[in-house]
């Protein structure tokens, strides 16, 4: 048996114990630093666990990965994304996937939000019907989040986590009722560095549910899923192998737990363009394990621009010009409720970007009413529920879903949406309308700057200028700047004719710079990880050849292996 893992000299909580080592079985090697605390997650039958999940399915996720270069060779050719003629029957044929779990009929709300310990308890004590705790956009998945949001989500369906506001004197702890929850792993493109099998990094999503689903199965489904369980969101797909691979993970799961088929339950988020043309076929493969679709809305327009990288007529107006009203935006909302809803599973709304702003209650109403308004629309639209970024938000999101929606937990059954079977593959692509400006070039700079910093130093989710921002929407304003580099476009509103060059944006890169050390100080400007999150930005948006995530990039300088050696993938 192998044995890896050492202590750390940078966290002095205390769970790190002077000295320690995992348990682990034969051909894998944990990286990652030794902390007491995770050693509870990381037990050699866990790691066993997901071990035999990277083992069976590291060659199928590696094709599919391929089959997504082949695609974007295509598109990038001058291609379109469309429907597949080979799955027509698929699309037409007569199936509904099987009956909801009844623990999650009534979603009408979610929360979301990291797996960072007093945001799990607030989430799950914030009257949503639904916490989706993240892995994903909203966490940086340095080692140390990661095998804390597993301890974390493990104390969470155990019932006993709890957390000590030391500075605020407040002890957080689980309220009699809670918020069912949903986990939502990495995409298929992370790695885990942290963690290597047979001498190759882990894939990130297969380490994300693994250790989630091996430690906590049993006794999710007898407190949570009244039988049912453990529930997951699946993002970032872009064709249905990808969804069979996931379907497949969940059988080996439920095997190996011994329980029966279709007791995991998975929403897929339909947040990237080819996945519009998909969404049958993704069900289809996932009949057995599905809870429907949600509108991963700012994955999605971040897709629109990777899609269409290669196309110039195609090019995005201003980042805060392209919401649900778009045509392509709605058309992609009304195709997914009448899919959902035809086959028999629930089609979820997306997220609102606004948040509270708590020191300004004309702009707090303002933005709140954004939020109703958007609300409003999904719910008449017929959407069966929605996201909120934030507790405070949630009451005026269930007071419109319960208006609209009466006493029934979902529309499913009520809302058909037969029109949108009409809606052709122009509208699923039609170009967003709007200017482009010098201030949406300085807004995306910033917002990239700044949410980068923060990444860097751990923070998946942040406040900025009064909106939520996660990796989704960071990644909209690094492939818009990509997108008018590249093309040289010329910026709307001033009657200059300004092209977007790189001088231009290397004079616009300085000077956002200079407004963020106003902004955040100089102490917390030079502390910080400004200057790093500006460089890896800006080699971003000058590349020439589009990076395909950010994070991928970004990865490379959170991974710290132990003993210390920084790793480069
Ligand atoms: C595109 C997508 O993928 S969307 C899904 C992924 N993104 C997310 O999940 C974002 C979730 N939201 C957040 O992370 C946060 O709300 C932010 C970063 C946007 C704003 O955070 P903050 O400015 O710190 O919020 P604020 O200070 O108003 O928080 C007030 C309280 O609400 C809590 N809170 C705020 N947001 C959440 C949340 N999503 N879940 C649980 N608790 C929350 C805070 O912990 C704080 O609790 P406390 O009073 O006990 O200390
Ligand atoms: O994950 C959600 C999104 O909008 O992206
Ligand atoms: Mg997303």
């Amino acid at each position: 048996m192998a044995i890896r893992g050492m202590m750390s000299d940078r966290i002095t909580t205390t769970t790190l114990i002077p000295m320690g080592i995992y348990e682990v079985p034969e051909g894998v090697e944990v990286r990652g630093m030794f902390v007491q605390d995770f050693a509870r997650v990381l037990t050699r039958e866990a790691l066993e666990f997901v071990a035999g999940l990277e083992r069976e399915f590291r060659r199928r996720i590696i094709y599919a990965l391929e089959c997504r270069r082949e695609a974007k060779r295509r598109y990038n050719d001058g291609g379109l994304p469309g429907f597949d003629p080979a799955t027509r029957f698929v699309r037409e044929g007569e199936w509904t996937c099987a009956a909801l779990p009844p623990a999650v009929a009534d979603r009408k709300v979610e929360i979301t939000g990291p797996v960072e310990r007093k945001m799990v308890i607030n989430a799950l004590n914030s009257g949503a019907k639904v916490f989706m705790a993240d892995f994903e956009d909203a966490l940086s998945p340095s080692w140390e989040n990661l095998m804390r949001g597993q301890v974390n989500l493990k104390d969470a369906v155990e019932g006993t986590i709890s957390f000590h506001d030391k500075a605020r004197n407040r002890v957080y702890k689980l309220n009699d009722q809670t918020a069912k929850l949903f986990v939502r792993p990495r995409g298929w493109h992370l790695p885990e560095n942290h963690i290597h099998i047979d001498g190759q990094p882990a894939t990130g999503c297969l380490v994300d549910f693994g250790l989630y689903f091996f430690h906590n199965h049993a006794t999710f489904r007898r407190t949570q899923g009244a039988g049912f369980g453990p529930f997951f969101y699946l993002p970032k797909m872009e064709h249905s192998r990808e969804a069979k691979i996931w379907n497949c993970v969940f059988e080996r799961a439920e095997k190996m737990a011994g329980i029966e088929n279709g007791s995991i339950r998975a929403t897929v988020l339909i947040e990237t363009l080819p996945a519009v043309f998909q969404m049958d076929e993704i069900l289809y493969e996932l009949r057995d394990h599905s809870v429907g679709l949600n509108c991963g809305r700012w994955d999605y327009i971040f897709s629109y621009v990777k899609t269409f990288q290669g196309h110039p007529d195609r090019l995005l107006p201003d980042r805060v010009l392209v919401g649900m009203t778009q045509h392509f935006m709605r058309s992609y909302s009304d195709l997914l409720i009448r899919t959902c809803h035809r086959r028999g599973v629930h089609a979820m709304g997306g997220m609102a970007a606004q948040i509270p702003i708590r020191d300004d209650p004309v702009a707090n109403e303002a933005a709140l009413e954004l939020v109703r308004k958007d609300k409003l629309r999904e719910v008449r639209a017929g959407h069966d529920g929605t996201w909120a970024a934030h507790p405070g938000l949630i009451p005026a999101i269930m007071e419109v879903f319960q208006n609209n929606m009466g006493n029934i937990p979902n529309q499913i059954h009520k809302v058909k949406r037969e029109d949108a079977a009409n809606l052709t593959e122009q509208d699923l692509i039609q170009k967003p309308r709007g200017v482009r400006t010098m201030e949406g070039l300085r807004l995306n700079t910033r917002v990239g700057i700044h949410y980068l910093a923060a990444w860097l130093t751990g923070t998946g989710s942040v406040p900025l200028y009064n909106l939520m921002e996660d990796a989704a929407t960071a990644e909209i304003s690094r492939v818009q700047n990509w997108q008018w580099l590249k093309y040289g476009v010329e910026l709307d509103g001033d009657g200059l004719g300004v092209h977007v060059t790189r001088e231009l944006f290397g004079r616009v890169v300085e000077e956002e710079m200079e407004r963020i050390e106003r902004e955040v100080g100089k102490e917390r400007f030079n502390k910080g990880m400004y200057k790093e999150a500006c460089k890896i930005f800006t080699r971003q948006c000058t590349a020439p050849i589009l990076d395909d995530f950010l994070t991928l990039d970004a990865y490379n300088h959170i991974v710290v292996h132990h003993p210390k050696a920084s790793s480069r993938l």
